[in-house]
């Protein structure tokens, strides 16, 4: 029955792929290299792991729907490898004429030379190999249905009418595959719809018969055998045509009329790469729908079901196909993601805010969901939309901790942000508190809200509202930090306002001790207190503080106003400036008279009366100094001690506040103290009374007035002198009119005031160097050691020391009588 044979490579290994120029049709017009075959499923009914390779070298991978695929089917060595090779350029083996043996073991597939056509050559049926083992057959036609658009059916001509021979077996098969297939998928609407050609190509035509009689006869055949078959619930009214279409074509025999067979040949191969042609074989609705590079996924499990007898449910296998493939392309486009989103990870680990961060995790999002789309989008549309809402739940979960951690950067930035330019604002001069913190405030909420919305993606449930709140917190918080800080500084302020307008008054009081002393001090405190509680208030005011948060700076403003009024009393009352006090307020009474004129001790003058009353008098002051009250009840202060309000006592002891006692502040010294006070100053006036006794003492020896009468008879030979004599006489007007300018002048005071002073500085000279002169030491009495800080104690140190040694015992008695 086979023609002669055209070459022979017998038997090929299990899953080898091969190439073979050998069957190449003659009328090859490009001299291109064949496409390489490979054995889809072997003789041990395995299926190749290679076919994705093969579609990747047959550069069909990516073809997505845009490929065919037809199976050729028919009784074993009828030329069916010759037929494709022919059509197709593809490699198929054929049979070696010499041997005449089965060549085409299993199913072989190839891609069409110069089309993007897989052909399948399934190993032939009434295999004398195979015996009466239908087995394979069964098989490998329901596999060809469940994949190919197009089934052709070889046969020759002479065995067209006949049972055996013309495949009738063969297509029974073919047909009751097809209705089971139906009926699995019967309750899916898409599966009446999914028609398959069969294409019955009849070899060795010699014409006698003509193409139309011999399509009636393999009709009448055909409908014969539907008939014959039990149908499935609700398609027993079905036809042949309900599932296949029909097609017929005849070919002249081949090594008999080879021009015109290879002619035809050549006329038929348009047939499946012509769209253009109304007879063109791979029409649309043949397609199976399965995405190029799923099919080899797809047809292994077709054959995984097919070889476990199990029911083959396409649209099942389709689905899971979708799902498999979805999964595959889902996987590798987020692994691509995963690989593009990492970068992000150790910036915002390290606290830095991306910039572009909502762009780019949309984009690679977005480039993650188009690689997808483009592949999976083919696969089943319910799986591929199920798919798709899976990955983009995966990309999002992915890019969320960048979401959050983006969040937490930008919180921590707009924080200190506004912690910043608050307090640079505040450094500067006229601020208003209020209006600085509200500005920030809403510029930082505004920053941030304009970053997380940057990041939000769409289709994700990512908000921010938390963060949000915190961010609020936040803010506020540091707020609330500088606004303590600030009436911390305003009260500082105040504080140092209040220090300087008591200042004065308080020392210009205690310089002048009077009963009303501390009147005048207290007036002058409430004065400024009242100032600086009304300039608290103002700004108080701008800084939005609370009705609690016044009256405790308020109460803490009086506090330190008080110690810095009693810090002031306390400079002005240390030991040696409130003697200096005493001292001064001794010296007027004791020094001046009642109109303030320095008293000239007179031997006839009562010195230890005025004496006693002016030390009484001074010592009186101690007890004015030594405690704050003054005379006028009403302008007594009153202050709150910690210990009278549980607030200010719980604060002290947390150590917040350090302990005042107001009534204790009052004292400014104590008893003891009055008394060391009372004896030094004792010493101090005792001093003067010495002086003022010695005063008198060298008064009494001045020299006597017969003295001046006796210089004036003896100096008038010196007096005439001068008046002749020119120089002398010259000199005398010269002086004469010195002492008229002063007298003009009215500098006749400074002039003898200098003139005394330089006396006595001379006089004191000289006593120094004559006492020096003949030893004759004087102890020096401890209290001026002290006292030889100022002129006059240095005056009296050189009056005491010029005192003899008589005079000294005599003040020492004069002293102990006082007392
Ligand atoms: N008479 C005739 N012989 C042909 C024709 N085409 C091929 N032959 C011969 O038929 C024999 C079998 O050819 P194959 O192409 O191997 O047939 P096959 O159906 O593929 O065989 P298996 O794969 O073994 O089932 C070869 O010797 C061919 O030379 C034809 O059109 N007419």
């Amino acid at each position: 029955m086979a023609a002669a044979p055209l070459s022979s490579s017998g038997t090929a290994a299990p899953f080898t792929t091969q190439t073979s120029t050998a069957a190449l049709p003659d009328s090859s017009p490009a001299p291109v290299a064949p496409s390489e075959r490979i054995q889809l499923i072997d003789e041990e009914q395995k299926f190749t792991p290679t076919m994705g390779e093969a579609l990747r070298r047959w550069q069909l991978e990516d073809a997505g729907f845009g490929y065919d695929l037809c199976a050729v089917l028919g009784s074993q060595s009828t030329g069916k490898s010759t037929l494709l090779n022919k059509l197709f350029g593809t490699s198929f083996d054929v049979m070696d004429e010499s041997r005449r043996q089965q060549t085409t073991k299993g199913i072989w597939m190839c891609r069409g030379q110069g089309m993007n056509v897989l052909v399948m050559d399934v190993e032939g049926t009434d295999g004398r190999e195979r015996g009466e083992d239908q087995d394979f057959e069964r098989k490998s036609a329901l596999f060809s249905m469940a994949s190919a658009e197009c089934l052709i059916v070889n046969m020759w001509e002479h065995q067209v009418g006949l049972y055996q021979g013309a495949n009738m077996g063969l297509l029974k098969t073919v047909f009751e595959v097809n209705l089971g297939l139906f009926q699995a998928g019967k309750s899916r609407s898409h599966a009446a719809k999914e028609k398959t050609l069969l294409c019955f190509v009849i070899r060795d035509h010699i014409g006698a018969t003509p193409l139309e009689n011999l399509r009636n006869t393999l009709m009448a055949d055909l409908r014969r055998i539907w008939d014959s078959l039990s149908k499935p619930e609700g398609l027993e009214s079905s036809t042949i045509e309900t599932f296949f279409d029909f097609d017929f074509v005849t070919l002249p025999h081949k090594l008999l009329q080879p021009t015109e067979f290879d002619s035809q040949v050549a006329s038929l191969r348009t047939r499946f790469t012509d769209s253009s042609r109304k007879d063109f074989i791979f029409r649309p609705e043949y397609h199976k729908r399965i995405p190029a590079d799923g099919l080899p996924h797809y047809l292994e499990s077709i054959w995984e079901q097919v070889q476990t007898n199990k029911d083959l449910d396409l649209p099942t296998q389709q689905e899971l196909l979708a799902q498999f493939r979805c999964d595959e392309i889902a996987n590798a486009a987020f692994a691509t993601f995963a690989n593009d989103v990492k970068v992000f990870r150790r910036p915002l680990e390290t606290g830095e805010v991306l910039a572009d961060l909502g762009t780019l995790m949309g984009a690679h999002r977005g480039k993650a969901i188009e690689d997808f789309d483009k592949a999976a989008s083919r696969y089943h549309a319910e799986v591929y939309k199920r798919k798709r809402l899976d990955l983009l739940e995966k990309l999002n979960s992915t890019l969320s901790p960048f979401f959050l951690g983006q969040l937490k950067n930008l919180h921590k930035k707009v924080v200190a942000f506004f912690r910043a330019s608050v307090l640079e604002k505040l450094r500067g001069e006229n601020y208003d508190f209020s209006t600085v913190v509200s500005s920030e405030r809403k510029k930082a909420l505004i920053a941030f809200e304009t970053g997380a919305t940057a990041i939000k993606l769409k289709d994700t449930d990512w908000a921010y509202d938390d963060e949000y709140e915190q961010l609020k917190q936040s803010v506020d918080d540091i707020a609330d930090q500088c606004r303590a800080e600030e009436t911390k500084k305003m009260v500082l302020q105040i504080e140092r306002m209040v220090k300087k307008d008591v200042a004065e008054p308080t020392e210009l009081a205690l310089a002048r001790p009077k009963a009303d002393m501390w009147d005048q001090i207290l007036v002058a405190f409430t004065e400024a207190l009242e100032k600086a509680e009304s300039a608290y208030m103002k700004k108080a005011r701008s800084f939005n503080c609370t009705e609690e948060e016044n009256v405790r700076a308020l109460r803490t403003l009086k506090r330190r106003s008080w110690l810095s009024l009693r810090a002031k009393i306390d400079e002005q009352t240390v030991d040696s400036i409130l003697i200096n006090k005493l001292r001064t307020a001794f010296e007027d009474r004791f020094r001046y008279d009642e109109e303030g004129v320095p008293r000239v001790w007179r031997p006839d003058d009562d010195i230890d009366t005025i004496f006693r009353k002016a030390r009484d008098e001074t010592l009186a002051l101690l007890p004015l100094y030594s405690k704050i009250k003054p005379q006028e009840p009403s302008r007594e202060v009153s202050l709150p001690s910690t210990a009278d309000d549980a607030e200010s006592a719980s604060a002290v002891e947390r150590g917040e506040e350090e302990e005042f006692d107001f009534p204790a502040s009052l004292v400014v010294f104590s008893e003891t103290r009055k008394v060391e006070l009372g004896n030094r100053f004792r010493k101090e006036a005792d001093a003067y009374y010495v002086e003022a006794k010695r005063s008198t003492v060298s008064s009494i020896a001045q020299i006597p007035y017969w003295m001046y009468g006796v210089i004036a008879v003896l100096g008038w030979n010196e007096f005439i002198a001068v008046l002749s004599s020119p120089i002398y006489f010259a000199t005398l007007i010269v002086l004469a009119g010195t002492a008229y300018m002063i007298w003009y002048l009215n500098m006749t005071g400074p002039v003898l005031s200098v003139g005394r002073a330089m006396g006595r500085e001379v006089h004191r000279v000289t006593d120094a160097k004559l006492r020096e002169h003949f030893s004759q030491p004087v102890p020096q009495p401890a209290f001026l050691a002290e006292g030889n800080r100022t002129a006059s104690s240095t005056q009296r140190r050189s009056n005491v020391t010029t005192g003899s040694v008589d005079q000294g015992e005599e003040i020492e008695l004069q002293e102990k009588k006082l007392e």
